[in-house]
Formats: C-alpha cells, sequence, structure tokens
C-alpha cells in the first residue's frame, strides 16, 4: 500500500500485467508525475514559511489507474462515494471525455468539474490538513456515473511521511495564537483509522483532534 515510488510501479506493472514498452510509460509517466508532487509540494512548505527542503524526502507514493465500467442502469448514480483523499496531495488525470468528477465547495455544494484535456488537477487530502495546522483544506469530492461508457482516471497520490515517522503540523505553523489542532501520528495509523470508521470524508480528523483541556 505504502511503497516508495519504484516498488509501487513495480506492484502495479505486475497487476496490470504490462508490455515492457507500456512498463516504460508507466514508469516515465508516473516518475513526471511524482517529481511534480515533490515539487509542488515543496512550493506549498515554502509559502507556509519552511525553509527546510527535505521535509517530503522519503515520503510513500501511490499510484492509481480507476476505470469505470458506466452502463445505462448506473447512470446518475455515484460511481466514487463522497470522500477527501487520506494522504497529503493528489494528481488527478481525469478522462478527457468523460465528466462526472465534483467537488464540494466551502458551502457544501458539489461543483462539477468539467473535463479539461491536456491538464492534470491537484487536490489536497486529511494529511495536508494536519501538516498546515487546519490551513489547507482536504477537498471532498465524488465521481457520478453521467453516461453509458468506460471512464479513466489516473490518481498520483503523496500519502504521508513513511513508516513510523510522524505526520505532524508544520513547527511553523504552531504557536501561541495557532495551536496544534492535531495529535502526531503515523499515516499508517492514520490511514487503518479511516479503514476501522469507514469515516472516508475527513471526518476522521476530529478523531485525532488535539482536546481542549479544560
Ligand atoms: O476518477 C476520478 O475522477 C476521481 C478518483 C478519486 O477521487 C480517487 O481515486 O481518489
Ligand atoms: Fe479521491
Amino acid at each position: 500500500m505504502t511503497w516508495a515510488l519504484p516498488t509501487a510501479v513495480h506492484t502495479f506493472c505486475s497487476q496490470l500485467d504490462a508490455s515492457p514498452r507500456q512498463r516504460e510509460v508507466i514508469e516515465m509517466y508516473a516518475k513526471a508525475v511524482h517529481e511534480l508532487s515533490m515539487d509542488l509540494a515543496g512550493k506549498l512548505a515554502q509559502s507556509m514559511g519552511s525553509i527546510r527542503t527535505d521535509l517530503f524526502e522519503g515520503w510513500p507514493c501511490q499510484f492509481r489507474i480507476n476505470k469505470y465500467n458506466f452502463t445505462p442502469e448506473t447512470v446518475g448514480s455515484t460511481g466514487v462515494q463522497i470522500h477527501t483523499d487520506s494522504g497529503f496531495l493528489t494528481i488527478l488525470q481525469d478522462d478527457e471525455n468523460v465528466g462526472g468528477l465534483e467537488v464540494m465547495d466551502k458551502s457544501g455544494t458539489f461543483v462539477v468539474v468539467d473535463p479539461e484535456p491536456g491538464t492534470l488537477l491537484v487536490n489536497l487530502g486529511d494529511v495536508a490538513t494536519v501538516w498546515s495546522n487546519g490551513r489547507l483544506c482536504n477537498v471532498k469530492h465524488r465521481v457520478q456515473c453521467k453516461e453509458a461508457t468506460i471512464r479513466v482516471s489516473i490518481a498520483s497520490f503523496m500519502l504521508g511521511p513513511r513508516a513510523e515517522a510522524a505526520v505532524e503540523a508544520l513547527a511553523e505553523l504552531v504557536d501561541s495564537e495557532h495551536p496544534r489542532l492535531y495529535t502526531s501520528f503515523s499515516y499508517e495509523y492514520y490511514r487503518k483509522l479511516r479503514q476501522s470508521t469507514k469515516l472516508h470524508a475527513g471526518e476522521a480528523l476530529e478523531l485525532v483532534r488535539v482536546q481542549p483541556s479544560h
């Protein structure tokens, strides 16, 4: 589940039974997207006042192709239930022809994300909310079935710190006016917490919130 990039791609290709050429293309794609997510994460950290360059070193990633076999019977239903991504940052390459992705805005309204050929969509997950001490929003989203066809998306997830390392707020973002909002925990702990509680839309963050002292 939480692999370093080469292992992630290797496992993925084995599951796909990819040819050597397909493997090569997937490896190149995954590497480029992984570099992009590292670059974006670094810029986010910089914008939050951190000067450290090693913050995201070795963070595991996950690579997934989602294939939806939409049929006349599934039109109007939900392809992927409302959720937030559990990790830090996701780069999504959506189907260029088939829509369906919807993201929730601050008022709780779903906003349709139309396919936009040649673009990538970046969203932030629960780890980003903890890491930024509540400043960055873990966006809720879902996929609706709009037409009876195959829909494909490629998601590259930058998850969180490896193994037992702590998911916790960036030191620069914690002070007396901005007390730490969440306890520190490992990404694996949080992933299992989401799974066992079936809280997939960011609600599990409430379970790791620092309790106010009375
Ligand atoms: O297929 C999509 O457009 C979104 C998929 C997604 O949200 C996910 O894989 O986490
Ligand atoms: Fe997602």
